[in-house]
């Protein structure tokens, strides 16, 4: 397990720290009042020894206590405000005021304590048997009755697609199209089909700074929903919960899709200073009408599964009591169908819109490349991100 790819420095601030490493029971001299040099540098080696990534926060106020510690208060210059991380950092330790350093050592060492013993115990009771039993950390893939189903798996965060997801989504995808199965499922695990990208993705900032993370961004876009565009076999979304983002625009791409009655479907591509992607610029005109696709895609507006129906986004609507039962049973009745006739007929409906379809793609992703270097999207991330006290 990985650290979330947030930038502090430890012990000394000068790198971006991916660390794991086995958790260690951390004794400490609990009865000295103040902590020692000593305690305060076994607790830096003890933080090098968590197993688990502690988390944002907790990694957020370890640098921040550090710095107190070792340097006394802020005297920085405040980081502008598209440098995300060194802000995030810069903010946590000016937030410690003139907290004397030797105070700020005993919380250190304190900190590390309570981290080391949780961290531990979580570990007792997380085994992550779903990831090992399929091989990917975000997604789990099954493979019965001639369906292949990709369930996204990180429900905790409402299947937000994190950089790693959308890298095991398209190998999935890819992997489906050649295995034996005769259609493939896309749906989710938990109460959200999906939240749509995971915000988070703006924070890992690599070297070339913002310019390069958004050219990688719109290179791996544009790779992923090429393979949506390419997939052979029908395509299958269930829809089991809210969907937001590109896992909404995304469906214009399906051969189906059927949804829960407790389904929503939301863009708020204007609200997150973002355009539309998924070719959905494209798509979805076509299938709702121009107005009613900029209703959702410029405007926002929120969809109900019926109303989503009604407007042909979505196949079917089924009470959330029987929709995997409903839904289930029929998808058993399609695998049955000869593949090769259903691969054809897929072909031959969607093939003479494929090129369209790749240069709708590119554009958007061109698009979005500059939006997200945009005042309006760096604002609205960071609106979210404080909210969520990810920054
Ligand atoms: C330059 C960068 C390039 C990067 C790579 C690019 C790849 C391609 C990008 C394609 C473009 C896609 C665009 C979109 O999809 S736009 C839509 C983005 N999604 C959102 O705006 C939704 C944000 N989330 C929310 O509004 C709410 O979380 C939600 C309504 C979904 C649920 O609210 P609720 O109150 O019920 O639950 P919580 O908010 O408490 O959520 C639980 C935890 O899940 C975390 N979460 C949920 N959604 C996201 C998300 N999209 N990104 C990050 N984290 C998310 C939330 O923070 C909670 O976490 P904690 O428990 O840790 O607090």
């Amino acid at each position: 397990m990985g650290w979330e790819q947030i930038e502090i420095s430890l012990p000394n601030c000068s790198s971006l720290q991916v660390i794991s490493f086995p958790v260690v029971q951390l004794h400490l001299n609990r009865t000295a009042m103040r902590a020692s040099q000593k305690d305060f540098e076994n607790a830096m080696n003890q933080v090098k020894l968590l197993k688990k990534d502690p988390g944002n926060e907790a990694k957020l106020k370890l640098y921040a206590l550090y710095k107190q510690a070792t340097e006394g208060p802020c005297n920085m210059p405040k980081p502008g405000v598209f440098d995300l991380i060194n802000k995030a950092k810069w903010d946590a330790w000016n937030a410690l005021g003139s907290l004397p350093k030797e105070t700020a050592r005993q919380n250190y060492v304190d900190l590390v304590s309570s981290l080391s013993s949780s961290l531990e115990s979580s570990s007792q009771v997380e085994p992550g048997t779903d990831r090992k039993s399929t091989g990917y950390e975000t997604l789990m893939v099954t493979s019965e009755d001639g369906i292949t189903k990709i369930m996204l798996n990180r429900p905790t965060k409402k299947n937000a697609l994190n950089v790693e997801m959308y890298h095991e989504i398209m190998h999935a995808l890819k992997a489906a199209s050649k295995d034996d199965s005769a259609i493939t499922v896309l749906t989710g695990n938990g109460d959200y089909y999906s939240s749509g990208n995971d915000l988070t993705n703006f924070t890992d900032i690599p070297p070339g700074g913002v310019e390069e993370k958004a050219k990688n961004g719109a290179i791996l876009l544009r790779e992923f929903v090429g393979c949506f565009i390419d997939f052979p076999k029908p395509l299958i979304a269930m829809v089991n919960g809210p969907a937001v983002g590109i896992s909404v625009t995304l469906l214009g791409l399906f051969d189906a899709v059927y949804a829960s009655d407790r389904a929503t479907f939301h863009t708020p591509f204007s609200h997150l200073g973002q355009s539309p992607e998924g070719c959905s610029s494209y798509t979805f005109p076509k299938i709702m009408s121009p107005a009613k696709a900029i209703e959702m895609l410029v405007f926002g507006k929120k969809l109900t599964a019926g109303e989503a129906c009604a407007q042909g986004l979505v196949t079917e609507v089924f009470p959330d009591s029987t929709f995997q039962k409903e839904v289930w049973t029929r998808l058993k009745a399609f695998a049955k169908l000869p593949p090769n006739a259903m691969r054809i007929s897929k072909e031959i409906i969607r093939n003479r819109e494929k090129e369209k379809l790749h240069a709708v793609n590119a554009e958007e992703c061109s698009v979005l490349q500059g939006r997200w270097l945009s005042d309006e999207c760096m604002n609205a991330v960071v609106n979210f991100l404080s909210r969520k006290s990810k920054l």
